[in-house]
């Protein structure tokens, strides 16, 4: 190992998981990131898929009032050991990064640390995905996984009361913005204290910020992944509940192959012995 992947290693690695939203092109009576897909509450898949990966050290889940209390319970039942914190978010996805960010510095965290911000609500983000954005970050200060377009983008513009089309940007160059979404602590924090003093800046996603603020900054593109589906409308739950099955049955699979594996290598060490 290089002294700087070896110095890489040490950083903290967190993962931010936003869970603040209220789903209202979903049900806002019904929030989705606590909806059961393959008998598994959304929030968990994504608290999960982070507390899986080994070089995440450290998570922090971002609520609203509505989903708190569940929201710890789940955590509390599933005894997920990098949860360090649950804290409140605001109105805005941008609200409730920048709550995280606020708790991250007010403790003291390096600018060098690798902070991956996650939608909640994409369940099914792959290892490959989380894996992908720490690497990216010895290179690059910040990164987005995403997926690319196998449909041909229209830029439009407001002509009366109509869209019309004001660019056709080139296909291979038209990607769909997924998450996580990674920075260096120092990066994202500059990036929206730069934003702080623009009330009318109301970006969906945090990549954004750093594009709109810090443009000189590079953001790397991750691979994504068509299954890493953000769920928004309740027309996405059937598709959620395929992948979530495909996923459960790779998994039962893996396991029993790592418990045969596990099997024969006993096996093997006692022939050993004799
Ligand atoms: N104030 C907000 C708004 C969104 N989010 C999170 O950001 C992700 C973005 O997904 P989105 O589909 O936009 O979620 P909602 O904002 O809940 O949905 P809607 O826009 O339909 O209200 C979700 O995990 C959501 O919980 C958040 O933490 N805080
Ligand atoms: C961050 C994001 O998931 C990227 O695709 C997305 O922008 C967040 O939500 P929205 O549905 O675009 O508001």
């Amino acid at each position: 190992m290089t002294e700087r992947e070896n110095m890489n290693q040490i950083v903290p690695v967190v993962g931010v998981v936003l869970a603040a939203g209220f789903g209202t092109r979903f049900d806002p009576d019904n929030p989705k990131q606590l909806v059961s897909v393959g008998d598994k509450p959304i929030v968990c898949w994504s608290i999960e898929a982070f507390e899986r990966c080994e070089r995440v050290s450290d998570i922090v889940v971002v609520v609203n009032a509505k989903v708190r209390g569940e929201v710890e319970r789940l955590i509390a039942e599933a005894g997920y050991g990098k949860v360090r914190v649950v804290i409140d978010g605001g109105a805005e996805r941008v609200d409730s990064t920048a709550a995280a960010l606020d708790m991250l510095a007010a403790a003291g965290i390096p600018d060098d640390a690798k902070i991956l911000i996650h939608d909640a609500v994409r369940p099914f983000v792959a290892q490959s995905a989380i894996d992908g954005s720490i690497d990216a970050l010895d290179e690059y200060d910040a990164a987005t996984v995403a997926f690319a377009s196998t449909d041909t983008m229209l830029l439009t513009r407001d002509l009366g009361d109509r869209k019309v089309v004001a660019s056709v940007p080139d296909r291979p160059n038209t990607f769909r913005a997924q998450t996580p979404q990674s920075f260096r602590f120092a990066t994202i924090r500059r990036a929206y204290e730069l934003a702080a003093a623009d009330p009318d800046f109301h970006p969906t996603d945090d990549t954004r910020v750093v594009v709109d603020y810090m443009p000189d900054v590079p953001v790397a593109i991750v691979a994504g992944s068509e299954t890493n589906l953000k769920i928004t409308t309740l027309a996405d739950i059937p598709v959620a509940e395929r992948i979530a099955a495909d996923l459960t049955h790779h998994m039962t699979r893996e396991e029993a192959k790592a418990r045969m594996h596990a099997m024969f290598a006993g096996a093997a060490a006692q022939m050993h012995r004799r």
